[in-house]
């Protein structure tokens, strides 16, 4: 299934590539951080921060962006997507931003042009509220939290 996003650049993102799928069965594709070359952002152990992007979307209706982490920072610096998965409106019209924490022992540095998280688009269920005296009876009914065992 083919989406058309209409992808805006701003002038502080003028010149970094446009998001793209590193491979023909990616699912997501690249952020790339946008702070000016000479103001890396550093983020210290459990430091979080919000990394620009330059990128404004605009999704089709019915759809949302979701913004997650990437395995490879996760796994070799504990950098990762705070509010994973970042949910991206098919309405906003702001710059897309990334909230990174460091969750390493070491201090993280991001530079302009690094690849930060990556971008799903995924479609979204919009539901019809229906309220009601009660809900229908199930044999579960309200187990949960481990209440069919812990292994
Ligand atoms: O990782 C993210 C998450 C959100 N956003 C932008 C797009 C999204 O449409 C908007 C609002 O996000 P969300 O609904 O998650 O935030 P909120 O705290 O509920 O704020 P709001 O009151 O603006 O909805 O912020 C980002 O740029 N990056």
């Amino acid at each position: 299934m083919t989406h058309v996003l209409r992808v805006q650049r701003l002038p502080h993102g003028a010149d970094l590539p446009l998001p793209r799928y590193e491979t023909a069965g990616a699912a997501g594709m690249d952020l790339i951080a946008a702070n000016p070359a000479d103001d890396p952002i550093i983020l210290a152990p459990l430091e979080r921060k919000l990394v620009p992007t330059g990128l404004i979307i605009q999704l089709e209706q019915g759809f949302e962006a979701q913004v997650r982490p990437r395995s490879g920072l996760a796994f070799k610096h504990g950098v990762t997507v705070l509010n994973a998965p970042g949910t991206i409106d098919a309405d906003y019209r702001g710059e897309v931003q990334v909230l990174l924490v460091n969750l390493g022992a070491e201090a993280f540095t991001i530079t302009r042009g690094m690849r930060i998280a990556q971008m799903i688009i995924a479609p979204v269920t919009t539901a019809e509220i229906v309220e009601v005296v009660a809900v229908n009876h199930t044999s579960r009914a309200a187990g949960g939290f481990g209440s069919t065992g812990m292994n």
